[in-house]
């Protein structure tokens, strides 16, 4: 399978890769099967959690642990044992029966000495530090009842200036979908154990995981050959050797040569920004095709842009047929309707790597086949850039009911044949052969007018420098995520497009 290639993009994802429960679950039994028993790495969660939790606090904390029925309560067991062999004034809260309990969680619960007290809101409230050991990777329905009941106390307790930490996930997260199942534990630090869970990163699993933090329990990496996980956290290692930079025997031509479709003259902003990023991210020459009475107000915003007249699809044709072309961005503020089909339709028939956005996605909603025909059939890279409304209306239910926004993203990649990257906090960047990377260093700043436009500038300006359609996608909303951070609270768009050159200068990675 592609994807397991030397240097693929599976191979640079190891530590970045995301297990979903059911494959976690895998790599305990294939672990347990190979001579680790279950309980030697239920005592290695305990123990890491005990780790977290000294490390941050004084001799003496009062630790409040709630433990659940399966073995995430376990793994409480074994960490209230070592925090009070170390010090701690440890209270052990049990939701159910202790008889109940059964396997490796059964062994842990029998080697506590201490008490096992019925869950109650007076001994949550009096923690310093509540460890949420009730539901991990097993969480299976929505919450309910007294489980329900003791979340909302552990979160009262952190209002009240308690900390919290999870074990493994926040109780009420579904590690697949990063969704809330009811109700959920709101933590500061969540330990988690081999590799992080989608519900990390995706939201609101993210908001409610606070910092998290991955113990090595002793399972061992060469584990994730079989159980070939389909995605992982967007990291620069995965893209790093793409990084674009100018080389000394270079000349305009080989940063590429990129084309931004502009829209009518109300419209103009959105062209520019893309334009303005796509040079800025590294293409070496950026033309801009906008209707005669728009070409002023384009070619006062950058110097170093080419305008070229264009006031109807044919002329967009002649325009895009130059081979020297190496990427077309369309879609930012083009209208919606026949014209810009006609246009995508044209783009997608030239040899250049091309970037769908807004209205050039939302042009299809009434025959998404007849776009996603045109993009798998050619052999140039297609990324399009779908925001959550744009998404629905052209992939429709992708991924089916109760799909994560990773399923979603890899199923209308799959159905297009075109790299897709789903949009928002958590964007998510799927591929056709349904590796999806999950992004996670967007500032909420990012949120603002204009911002997706940049982003799909800059896209376009790393494949117009024939970086692939995958990286280009990953490695671009990566920069995006930089330049927002670059630019901070109260950037516009604009200052996005400035921040490229911040962000080109300070590569996230050591040279
Ligand atoms: N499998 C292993 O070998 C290891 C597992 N570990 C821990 O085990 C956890 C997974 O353990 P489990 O698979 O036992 O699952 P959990 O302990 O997460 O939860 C399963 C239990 O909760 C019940 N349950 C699920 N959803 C519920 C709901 N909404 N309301 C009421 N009850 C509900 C289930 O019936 C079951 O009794 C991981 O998150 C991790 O903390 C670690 O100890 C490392 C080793
Ligand atoms: N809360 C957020 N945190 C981080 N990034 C965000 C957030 N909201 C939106 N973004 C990012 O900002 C950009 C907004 O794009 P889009 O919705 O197309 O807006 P516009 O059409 O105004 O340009 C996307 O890249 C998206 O991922
Ligand atoms: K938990």
């Amino acid at each position: 399978m592609v994807l397991e290639g030397e240097g693929s993009i599976f191979a640079a994802a190891g530590p970045h890769l995301l297990l979903r429960p059911d494959e976690m679950g895998r790599a305990d039994s294939m672990t347990i099967e190979k001579g680790t028993s279950g309980s030697t790495l239920m005592e290695n969660a305990g123990l890491a959690i005990a780790d977290d939790v000294v490390a941050r606090h004084r001799h003496g904390t009062r630790v409040t642990v709630v433990c659940g029925p399966g073995n995430n309560g376990g793994d409480g067991f074994v960490a209230a044992r070592v925090l009070a062999q170390r010090g701690m004034v440890v209270r052990l809260l049990l939701l159910g029966d202790t008889d109940r309990l059964t396997g490796d969680a059964a062994i842990a619960a029998k080697r506590w000495r201490g008490t096992i007290e019925p869950v109650s809101e007076t001994a949550i409230m009096a923690a310093d530090v509540v460890i949420d050991a009730i539901f991990g990777a097993g969480l299976a329905r929505p919450v309910e009842g007294r489980a329900a009941e003791a979340i909302g106390w552990i979160n009262a307790a952190r209002r009240g200036g308690a900390s919290v930490i999870a074990v493994d996930l926040p109780s009420g997260i579904d590690g697949r979908t990063g969704e809330i199942l009811g109700i959920a534990v709101e933590a500061d630090r969540s330990v988690t154990f081999f590799r992080r869970k989608p519900g990390h990163l995706l939201l609101p699993g993210r908001v409610n995981a606070g910092r998290v933090v991955v113990a090595d329990i002793g399972i061992k990496p060469s584990v994730l050959g079989a159980i070939r996980p389909m995605a992982a956290a967007n990291h620069p290692d995965l893209w790093k050797d793409k990084w674009p930079r100018k080389s000394i025997a270079g000349h305009k031509y080989s940063g590429g040569s990129a084309v931004v479709a502009c829209g009518g003259v109300e419209a103009t902003g959105a062209a520019r920004l893309a334009a303005g990023a796509a040079l800025r991210a590294g293409a070496g020459l950026v033309t801009v095709t906008a209707p005669g009475e728009a070409l002023p107000l384009v070619a006062g915003f950058l110097a170093a842009l080419i305008t070229r007249r264009c006031d109807d699809p044919d002329r967009f044709g002649e325009l895009v047929s130059d081979p020297r072309l190496t990427a077309i961005v369309l879609g930012p503020a083009l209208g919606v309707g026949e014209a810009t089909r006609q246009m995508v339709r044209l783009a997608l028939g030239t040899a250049a790597a091309v970037v769908l956005d807004a209205d050039a996605l939302t042009s299809f909603e009434d025959d998404p086949g007849a776009l996603f025909a045109l993009v798998r059939g050619r052999p140039a890279g297609t990324v399009m850039t779908p925001h959550s409304g744009e998404f629905r209306r052209l992939f429709k239910g992708a991924g089916g009911q109760g799909a994560s926004k990773l399923d979603a993203a890899r199923a209308a990649a799959e159905v297009s044949g075109g790299v897709v990257v789903f949009k928002g906090a958590d964007t998510v960047i799927a591929g056709p052969d349904g590796f999806c990377l999950v992004n996670e260093n967007a500032p909420a700043d990012l949120a603002t007018a204009g911002s997706g436009d940049v982003l799909a500038g800059i896209i376009g300006g790393l494949l117009a420098q024939g970086i692939g359609a995958r990286e280009a996608a990953a490695m671009g909303v990566y920069m995006h995520g930089m330049a927002g951070n670059v630019a901070g609270p109260g950037l516009v768009a604009d200052d996005l497009v400035e921040a490229i050159r911040a962000v080109r200068a300070a590569p996230p990675f050591e040279d």
